[in-house]
């Protein structure tokens, strides 16, 4: 596809719905017709279990096999090792051996750029790449906002996110700057969000009143829900897994967000054909 967009979904505070956004972002996506790839960028494989692979450690080919083929400049099927999960999305999954691939890169050449090269040879046939990132700023993360278009920071809604947000936005410039000035940040999509109290509310203003204009908060907000939690082991979306609950709308509504921002953005990279 010509117009693909790549996506990180990134904070390095852990547990903030970074992979439950990217299953329930992806599989949205393609429940929209879009075409979508996932990458699990974190060598703990969340996102590779979430999607129904629990037995990872298993997989012959994955994104660490990849990478390493591309820093050792070999030949490969870019192809080989890409999942196909029944809810219509693909998936370049990972285990452990990512975290031997993070040190190896430090020493590489084009070290930030490793990710970019390989989604650069197939990304391709799909409308939108997701990357879920791992919980650090350390060479993977780098490496996913140097291959990104933009950044989706989910931020849990009970938490007043000021100091961390500071050091991601703080990573995010310097890659804008050193490595892809064309990076944006999307917006922060607020997660786990406790309805019965005005937190996500307040969380929302204090981001806004930090960070000015400079970043959206999605419309959007995904409620807490027992259900959610219980996706990951079954494999499935949660929309196939609850389909008529708070988080299932929730995120359906989110996803309806991303299109049309990313229909917005096209029409202002391409005026003409919005007329
Ligand atoms: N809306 C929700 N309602 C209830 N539980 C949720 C919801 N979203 C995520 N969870 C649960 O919260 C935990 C953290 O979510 P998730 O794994 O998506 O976060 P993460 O940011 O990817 O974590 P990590 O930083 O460890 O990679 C998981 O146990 C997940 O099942």
């Amino acid at each position: 596809m010509v117009n693909c967009k790549v996506l990180a979904i990134a904070n390095q505070k852990g547990g903030t719905g970074k992979t439950t956004t990217t299953v329930n972002l992806g599989i949205g996506l393609a429940r929209e017709g879009k075409k979508v790839l996932l990458v699990d960028a974190d060598p703990q494989g969340d996102l590779t279990t979430s999607l129904g692979w629990p037995e990872q450690d298993n997989l012959s080919v994955t994104l660490a096999t990849q990478l390493e083929g591309i820093v050792a400049d070999r030949e490969m099927d870019s192809h080989a090792g890409i999942l196909h999960h029944e809810e219509g999305v693909d998936l370049i999954p990972s285990n452990i051996e990512l975290a031997g691939l993070e040190v190896m890169l430090v020493n590489a050449m084009s070290r930030e750029l490793t990710l970019k090269n390989y989604l650069n040879e197939v990304k391709r046939g799909y409308d939108y790449v997701l990357i879920d990132c791992m919980p650090s700023l350390g060479m993977l993360t780098i490496n996913a906002l140097a291959a990104s278009d933009s950044v989706i920071v989910p931020v849990q809604a009970q938490y007043l996110p000021a100091k961390g947000m500071t050091q991601l936005m703080k990573t995010i410039g310097k890659v804008q700057r050193q490595i892809n000035p064309a990076l944006k940040v999307d917006g922060v999509l607020l997660t786990l969000a406790d309805m019965r109290t005005n937190l996500a509310r307040v969380t929302a203003e204090s981001i806004r009143q930090n960070y000015g204009r400079m970043i959206k908060v999605y419309q959007t907000v995904i409620p807490v829900g027992v259900k959610a939690a219980e996706t990951s082991a079954a494999g499935q979306s949660i929309y196939r897994y609850d389909k008529n609950g708070t988080v299932a709308k929730a995120y359906a509504s989110f996803t309806r967000e991303v299109v049309r921002d990313g229909e917005r953005q096209r029409n202002k990279a391409e005026p003409s054909r919005s007329r």
